[in-house]
């Protein structure tokens, strides 16, 4: 589905949580939504799931508003990071739910997966510790199969092998099934491979939309003597420059490859520490 955001923008008494954002997803991809606390990313993901209006501008979903538009919404699922369900309902109502709102609904992979998560279909939600309620919270969105799934950090709770896991199953399910999901997280670290499109929000506002495999491959640290590495800069798009003991080193746009051949020392930039950069008040891209 073609999600088209222009100039969208939300207030919240007066304050922008989103100023002014577009861009457009066009495939079925894994997207990364990143950037620091209070950027934007969950108004974002709330007006894309028809959860809350814009103030102003428009967001489009395969052309139509999402709000308040159910042909629209059941190809939408957001599992957050927690109160996705109602605490009374039996784990196996919630899948009934899920199961009746969502027409793409995988009953088997979700039966599969509430065995391997070891969730106990009789349990009320209150009663599950919060790493199994986030287990829910990933299954219903895996199972949802929905054109467009999001999931806005969906695992607290969850111990590093039980994340690793989430991580292999969403892999699996989307080479099988290709579909959009988005990704928000702060452990870009762990997830950053599985992304192939990076978005980062920088208080309200778009300061990246990049393939993940030309960041790889494109943004690098340039390190040496000042000059050298001055000379290398000229007409490249700099992201930050730090001078020690005549000694300079640079993070920059450049290909991995031309970086190697200057001479320079090089070395790759995490997902993770260019949004670091980016998000720091200083230039973005
Ligand atoms: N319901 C609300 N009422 C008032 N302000 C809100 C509301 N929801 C969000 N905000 C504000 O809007 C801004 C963006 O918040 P948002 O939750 O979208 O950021 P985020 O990028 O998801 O942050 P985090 O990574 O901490 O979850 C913040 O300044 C936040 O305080």
């Amino acid at each position: 589905m073609k999600i088209e955001v222009e100039n969208l923008s939300k207030k919240y008494k007066g304050e922008y949580a989103l100023k002014d954002v577009s861009f457009t997803l066009e495939e079925p991809k894994i997207y990364g939504l990143l950037g620091r606390n209070g950027a934007g990313k969950t108004t974002f993901m709330d007006i894309l799931a028809g959860n809350i209006l814009a103030t102003s501008g428009s967001i489009r979903v395969d052309g139509e508003d999402p709000f308040d538009n159910r042909r629209i919404t059941e190809s939408i699922c957001l599992i957050k990071e927690g109160n996705n369900f109602k605490k009374d309902l039996k784990v196996k109502q919630v899948l009934k739910l899920f199961a009746f709102f969502y027409p793409g609904w995988d009953e088997e992979l979700a039966g599969n997966l509430v065995k391997s998560f070891g969730l106990p279909a009789n349990a009320a939600v209150k009663s599950l510790s919060k790493g199994m309620e986030s287990a829910l919270g990933i299954i219903t969105g895996l199972a949802s199969k929905a054109p467009v799934t999001i999931f806005d950090e969906p695992y607290i709770g969850l111990d590093v092998a039980a994340r690793k896991k989430f991580y292999e199953l969403l892999l699996e399910t989307y080479e099988a099934d290709e579909r959009t999901i988005i990704l928000s997280t702060h452990l870009i670290d762990e997830v950053s491979l599985l992304f192939e499109e990076v978005l980062i929000l920088q208080e309200g506002s778009l300061a990246l939309q990049r393939e993940a495999e030309f960041l790889r491959e494109n943004v690098c640290t340039v390190s040496g003597a000042v000059e050298q590495v001055e000379y290398f800069l000229k007409g490249k798009e700099v992201i930050e420059k730090k001078t020690f003991a005549g000694m300079m080193t640079a993070y920059v746009y450049s290909s991995m490859k031309e970086a190697r051949e200057s001479g320079l020392q090089v070395e790759s930039v995490p997902i993770q520490e260019l949004m670091i950069y980016l998000t720091d008040g200083r230039k973005g891209a």
